[in-house]
């Protein structure tokens, strides 16, 4: 699912209404429909306190068209007009005139009187600021906003928080609504995914307003939202007359003293993502504690014992994927930088191999093309260097990315996959998987898709897809606190059964099956 800037959404705004022929307010009026509909649904006529807080942009003009199909269906409603400016859009004003025309007065608000009450109790509807915030509040609305946070009342909010800006983040972090739930128009919006502003979106749903699907389809964006039904189409089934040749060979490559469970974890999730062949080259004391643990994994040990010296690669083996618990000893490093200068086919590096990039940044330029790199945020900074914020934080991400056509996969929450300008937001996962381990899993994941033949993007945004599936299902069986990498690997069978599995048929479609 695409995620458009504001500047493309109003486009797309402008777009709809000269080819749908109708006026802007009439894309108003199906916001606030939709709105009044979801809210509709849930309360089925409820007398609870509604307060709807309206700024005087087009955001506050759906708010006030809300409340117009909320008095004409017998809620409890109280309207305020949050005043933080003289330039009032046409279709808020518009809307304005209808509400007075039903002799509704809402009450306008500017900074000079005590701000509302509201109960614990009542509903918040949030229409202060859409996507045209472009400053931040004055300090009054700012004030007010915080006011509704601390009221405890159930948020909606309209569009986006207010407050929140749809490139950046806010100056003052208590001056933006906490929305209980965010109602989005069309598509959602790129600060719902990101660490600094993801926090004021306590849980978001689309609304379609009807907006041209046209220029929904062609218009290219620098975010997508990857759910499945983009990463269904990516799956390669496995043909009868295959066999483990068909399915690639993963070199994992890693390890050291108390730190060979890095490089189990890695290959356990490679073969069971699929790999046809898993090898681990470790230190020799892991030798017999990988052997017995995964009788599937191939060993390969080092001469040294505790560490890593030397890196063997032969044609047989399909893909490397190197780092996970592999310490960075000098003789480890000194492998690393024979490897990396010959070293040209399918690459997934993960921690101590992305710390040894950090610290000897002139290794950079021989990442060989499409190299996957798995950093989690603090691997990232010692890569890259420190960031403003989250936006900067992606604007180096995809830098880095082109310069060194790479492939980055960024670790989170919602973990991105970044590759030339273009960045992929996972939607599966959950926090029991912030867990010593799970971004080894992730790193054999992903080489297992490479070995098994997707494209470097593919097996990336499939891995990650998928590792957070696995994550989600598990913490379905065994909660949040007790998930551990290992009971990961455990459910990525049934992950991948989760992708084929068919919506459940409505009710009246099961009473016409014969
Ligand atoms: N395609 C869509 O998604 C549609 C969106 N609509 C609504 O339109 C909203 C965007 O409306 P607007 O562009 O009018 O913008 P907003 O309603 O978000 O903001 C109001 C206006 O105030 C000004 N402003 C920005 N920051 C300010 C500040 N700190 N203090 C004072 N004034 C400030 C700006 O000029 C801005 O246009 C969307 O979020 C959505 O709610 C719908 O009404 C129609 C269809
Ligand atoms: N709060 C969270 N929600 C969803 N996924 C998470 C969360 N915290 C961590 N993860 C996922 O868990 C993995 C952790 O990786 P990483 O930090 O490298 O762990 P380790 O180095 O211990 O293996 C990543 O894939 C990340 O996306
Ligand atoms: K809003």
């Amino acid at each position: 699912m695409k995620i458009f800037s504001a500047q493309q959404i109003y486009d797309a705004d402008n777009f709809t209404i000269t080819k749908q022929d109708i006026s802007s307010d009439i894309l108003m009026e199906r916001s606030a429909l939709r709105i009044f509909e979801w809210m509709h649904q849930r309360l089925q006529g409820a007398q609870v306190k509604i307060h709807l807080f309206c700024g005087i942009g087009n955001n506050g003009g759906d708010g006030i068209a809300l409340a117009r199909y909320l008095q004409e269906n017998g809620y409890d409603i109280k309207v305020y007009v949050v005043n933080y400016s003289e330039k009032r859009s046409k279709d808020f004003l518009i809307n304005l005139d209808r509400l007075k025309d039903r002799k509704l007065w809402p009450e306008f608000l500017d900074g000079n009187h005590d701000a509302p009450k509201v109960q614990r109790e009542d509903i918040v509807v949030d229409a202060i600021f859409g996507i045209g915030l472009n400053r931040p509040p004055a300090p009054w609305v700012g004030e007010l906003i915080g006011h509704l946070n601390v009221s405890g009342a159930f948020t909606l909010a309209v569009d986006i928080p207010s407050g929140m800006f749809m490139e950046r983040i806010p100056e003052n972090p208590e001056h933006v609504i906490r929305a209980n739930y965010v109602l989005s128009f069309q598509a959602p919006k790129i600060p719902f995914f990101l660490p600094q502003t993801g926090i004021y979106v306590n849980q978001w749903e689309l609304l379609d307003i009807g907006l041209d699907a046209e220029y929904l389809l062609t218009t290219q964006t620098a975010f997508e939202f990857i759910g499945k039904p983009e990463v269904l189409p990516m799956y390669i089934p496995r043909l009868k007359f295959t066999h483990k040749g068909t399915y690639g060979h993963v070199l994992a490559i890693g390890g050291s003293k108390g730190k060979i469970g890095a490089i189990r974890l890695a290959s356990e999730a490679a073969l069971t993502t699929g790999a046809g062949r898993v090898t681990a080259q470790i230190p020799k004391c892991g030798y017999l504690p990988l052997q017995t643990s995964v009788p599937e994994v191939m060993v390969e040990a080092d001469d040294q014992e505790d560490f890593l010296t030397n890196f063997f690669v032969s044609d047989s083996h399909s893909v490397v994927c190197l780092g996970m618990g592999m310490g960075q000893e000098d003789k480890t490093v000194s492998a690393f930088n024979r490897f990396i200068k010959q070293y040209t086919g399918p690459l997934v590096i993960d921690a101590d191999g992305l710390n040894i990039l950090a610290k000897h940044p002139e290794l950079k330029g021989h990442l060989p093309k499409d190299a996957i790199l798995t950093p989690h945020p603090k691997e990232l900074k010692r890569l890259l260097g420190d960031w403003k914020d989250d936006f900067e934080k992606l604007e180096l991400v995809k830098a880095f990315s082109i310069k060194y056509k790479c492939i980055v996969i960024l670790k989170g929450a919602h973990t991105i996959v970044v590759q030339g300008g273009k960045g992929f937001i996972n939607s599966t996962g959950n926090p029991g998987m912030a867990t010593a381990g799970t971004g080894d899993v992730l790193a054999g994941m992903v080489a297992s898709f490479l070995a098994q033949g997707y494209g470097p993007l593919q097996a990336s945004i499939f891995a990650v897809y998928l590792h957070g599936l696995a994550g989600d299902l598990a913490i379905a069986e065994n909660g949040y606190e007790a998930m551990t990498a290992s009971k990961l690997i455990d459910f990525i069978g049934k992950s991948f059964l989760e992708l084929f599995k068919r919506p459940e048929p409505a009710p009246e479609e099961q009473q016409q099956q014969p």
